[in-house]
């Protein structure tokens, strides 16, 4: 597993990798407080679906550690629960992972048997009971990372339309889904590991994923640490690649993550992924979309009741500060030599975009592979079948 890691916890200390300085700065930041996560996530100093549950989770786990909770009674111990991780989901709205952390740990506050406890042993057990279940989430993920992997790995050698004369699979992937996105190991990056170490990978193409760059400056940073053989390339030459066949001539594979699947298997994911969804088709290359179960959203029907974050213009005009376009913000009479008024150039800055389910081959999750069935549509419950039941019925 790679030794960069985003999170780093011990029972009441949480210290949370600032994605913002790498890769030229390796710089944690302490987090004790829910406000002080909430600003790492909105910020995106952190990010990833996993990793934001994981940061959110925990960093609460540490304010109740510290003596956050002072309710003196389990029924107001469980509200202020409740109020820390309702302020706690607004920081970031698309990705399902954090609603699906919270409602978890809320179910696990609220089945603490305050009646055999007695109300002045139940808050402190109540606390106890979350700090326990929010560090299984850290737990868990690496484990579920590495059975996506596992799971991913092996359907793309079994499916893939092309191979090296070695049987090897080139893939290309966007955004950043690895070990800086969850505990460890990553997702759709984690089937890119898993192909690597088990010596099926031919090469990994990572785009650079504008305007946060999460493949410039993440991916290819944790690719190039682990020594995976890997081209990066900007966003608009996905198509050129496809079509050139001397340099992409065995990519086999669009992988992906997922910030919110839902019930039919429309997929929200970092824009410009539903882009490498209509050229992956068009080339005859695989689309897997690789989603642990806590990236799957039942309760939405179709991508079209997916919330899309829309972000600051300064994340598009601005590069680590340096001005790319004429934002409003910088007096460009300097630069252009002549005097002039400000000027502003409206930006549409959408975080995510909708790729449907039609035009994706396979979900990957822990619990398997999920492919259309001759309905045309995806069907869960077979990697979630209690989820399922409460949700959608038998
Ligand atoms: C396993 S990370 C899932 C998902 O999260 C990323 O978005 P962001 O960097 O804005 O948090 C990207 O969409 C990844 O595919």
């Amino acid at each position: 597993m790679s030794g960069l890691q985003a999170i780093r916890y011990t029972r009441g200390k949480l210290e949370v990798l600032d994605q913002l300085r790498l890769p030229h700065e390796h710089h944690y930041d302490t987090i004790s407080t829910s406000e002080e996560a909430f600003d790492c996530i909105k910020t995106m100093r952190v990010r990833g679906a996993p990793a934001i549950a994981i940061v959110a989770a925990l960093a609460h786990g540490v304010e109740l550690y510290h003596g956050g909770c002072k309710a003196p009674i389990p029924t107001e111990a469980i509200s202020y629960i409740d109020s820390r991780l309702d302020y706690l989901k607004q920081s970031r709205p698309t990705a399902v992972d954090l609603t699906n952390a919270i409602t978890h740990l809320k179910a696990v506050v609220r089945a603490v048997d305050i009646a055999a406890l007695g109300d002045a042993a139940a808050p402190s057990a109540i606390v106890d009971a979350y700090i326990a279940a929010a560090e299984e989430i850290f737990r868990k993920d690496t484990e579920t990372n590495l059975r996506i992997g596992e799971h991913g790995s092996r359907w793309l050698l079994a499916n893939a339309p092309v191979k090296s004369p070695e049987g090897k699979v080139s893939v290309l992937t966007h955004c950043n889904t690895g070990s800086l996105a969850t505990s460890g190991h990553g997702t759709a990056l984690g089937i890119i590991r898993s192909l690597h170490s088990a010596g099926n990978l031919h090469h990994a193409f990572c785009t650079e994923t504008r305007p946060y760059n999460q493949g410039s400056r993440l991916t290819a940073f944790e690719l190039v640490y682990e020594r995976i053989p890997a081209t990066l390339i900007t966003d608009s030459m996905a198509g050129a690649l496809f079509a050139t066949k001397k340099v992409g001539s065995h990519i086999a594979a669009v992988i992906v993550g997922a910030d919110r699947v839902v019930r039919n298997g429309d997929t929200a994911n970092k824009v410009g992924t539903y882009a490498l969804a209509v050229l992956a088709r068009y080339h005859g290359i695989k689309f897997i979309v690789a989603a642990p179960t806590t990236s799957i959203d039942l309760q939405t029907t179709t991508g079209a009741d997916i919330k899309i974050e829309e972000r600051k213009p300064e994340e598009l005009t601005q590069i680590s500060g340096a001005v790319v376009g004429a934002d409003g913000k910088v007096d460009i009479s300097r630069t252009v030599r002549v005097a002039t008024a400000h000027q502003e150039i409206a930006v549409w800055n959408p975080a995510f975009d909708v790729t449907p389910a039609d035009l994706i081959d396979a979900v990957v999750t822990e619990q398997g592979v999920v492919v259309k069935g001759e309905s045309g549509s995806f069907d869960f419950r077979g990697v979630m079948p209690e989820r399922w039941a409460a949700v959608v019925g038998q």
